[in-house]
């Protein structure tokens, strides 16, 4: 048995088995290189990454307002204090205000030694050098420590975490300039089909335009891939054989849509078997039973289905998670809610089915979900109008209105 088969497949494997498969198979690349911040957003840690310093560096004001010394001093009552000085953010105040003192206080500035608390300027009447306290004036309050995000040498981000807009602040906050990241996954992508016509010609009968290059590549833009569009391919297993022996030699991955399936002008499978090692073909899910799994050389394998809503799940459900655990990423976890199903949904027992839906939020905080319209695997104006999949198990014959179902949001970030 070759590295990559698992023992021959005589039924169809259920979306788990074929995403445990994947993710057992498929070695992370351990490549890695540094770039700019400014560039990281989306790339994966190839090391864990340490603050350089204190954040805030030194005690600073989270309002507007005056710094002071409580010592001495009543919240109950009124008072006065003479004022010094003033600190602003970027230019401290110099020295330390005596009993009986303020300074003046901008948001972010450092609070000057001796003083403890900080009260915003509502709270107060500003004379010419005199500033009166309100009662009650509480105390040792708006001073933000030094090192309360976080402190210098403490670990911010673990690798291998795919860097999100929040952990770019965060690193800019810690003054981390540039990280190592794994190096960018190169991915192709080729159509096969005989009928497939490029966008911008005149389509002859029997011809559609090929959507599905350009759904796969709007799926891949990720800042982690490097991708490249390897055209059309025809139905033709000695084209298609020449194509993945050559795209495997300069990728890490390779994605084909069209040709998975049992007619005639399919040749998928065969041309894989014949110049790679298959490890999976056809699973229990609708859309998207006719997925390839395999390896060329060493170059990973995905042949998707033609039907353009197979693309879209399967591109979902695992080449998408592959390809991050490719990358050596943290798996992400799925994100899935129970929502009312405000449609009636057809559905025969046999395959795992993801249904496209439109999510909405009620009033009252309860998710219900209706089919965004028919479920043929063609309709892509469906698949654009919904949000989510429906997510109805092998077992389930159908839906009916106010049952609650299971739903997969297209867009997280978690
Ligand atoms: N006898 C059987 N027929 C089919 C089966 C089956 O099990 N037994 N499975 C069906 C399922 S499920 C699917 S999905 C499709 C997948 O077939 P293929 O992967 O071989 O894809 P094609 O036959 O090449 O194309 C299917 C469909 O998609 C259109 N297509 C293909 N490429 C593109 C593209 N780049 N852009 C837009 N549309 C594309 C193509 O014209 C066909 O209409 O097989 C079923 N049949
Ligand atoms: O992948 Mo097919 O589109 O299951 O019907």
């Amino acid at each position: 048995m070759n590295d990559i088969c698992f023992p021959p497949q005589n039924t169809l494997l259920t979306a788990e088995q074929a995403l445990s498969r994947i993710r057992q198979t498929i070695q992370p690349i351990s490549g890695s290189e540094t770039v700019a911040l400014s560039l990281a957003l989306g790339r994966t840690l190839a090391e864990d990454v340490f603050a350089a310093i204190d954040m805030p560096p030194q005690r600073n004001a989270a309002m507007d307002g005056y710094a002071f010394a409580a010592a001495g001093l009543s919240g109950n009552a009124d008072f006065s204090l003479r004022m010094v000085g003033t600190s602003w953010a970027g230019k401290p105040f110099v020295g330390t205000p005596d009993q009986g003192e303020c300074v003046r206080i901008f948001t972010g500035a450092v609070v000057p030694d001796g003083a403890d608390s900080v009260v915003a300027q509502e709270q107060t009447h500003a004379g010419a050098d005199c500033v009166r306290f309100s009662a009650p004036c509480l105390f040792h309050k708006n001073i933000r420590p030094a090192g309360s995000d976080f402190k210098a040498e403490e670990k911010l981000l673990h690798a291998p975490r795919k860097l999100n807009p929040r952990d770019i602040g965060l690193l800019a906050a810690a003054g981390v300039a540039a990280v190592k990241v794994k190096r960018r996954l190169r991915i192709g992508f080729f159509s096969t089909g005989d009928e497939l016509a490029p966008l911008g010609s005149e389509l002859d009968i029997g011809q559609i335009y090929d959507s599905n290059r350009y759904l796969l590549a709007a799926l891949l833009a990720d800042p982690s891939f490097e991708i490249n569009d390897l055209g059309v391919v025809k139905d033709d297993p000695q084209a298609l054989e020449a194509m993945l022996v050559s795209a495997a030699a300069h990728h890490d991955a390779l994605l084909s849509t069209g040709g998975a399936s049992v007619g005639e002008a399919d040749y998928i499978k065969q041309v894989l078997e014949k110049c790679g090692q298959i490890n999976f073909w056809k699973l229990a899910i609708k859309p998207g039973k006719p997925l390839a799994f395999g390896k060329i050389g060493g170059c990973w394998f995905f042949g998707l289905p033609g039907n353009p809503v197979a693309v879209l799940v399967t591109y979902h459900k695992f080449v998408k998670p592959g390809l991050d655990h490719l990358l050596g990423a943290l798996p992400r976890p799925t994100l899935e809610l129970r929502a009312r199903s405000e449609s009636e949904l057809r559905k025969v027992p046999g395959r795992c089915e993801y249904q496209r839906g439109i999510l909405k939020q009620g009033e009252n905080g309860e998710f219900t979900v209706t089919a965004a319209g028919p479920q043929d695997s063609h309709q892509l104006k469906v698949a654009s109008m919904a949000n989510c999949f429906i997510v109805l198990d092998t077992d389930c014959a159908g839906v009916s209105r106010g049952d609650w179902v299971l739903v997969e949001p297209f867009s997280i970030d978690l």
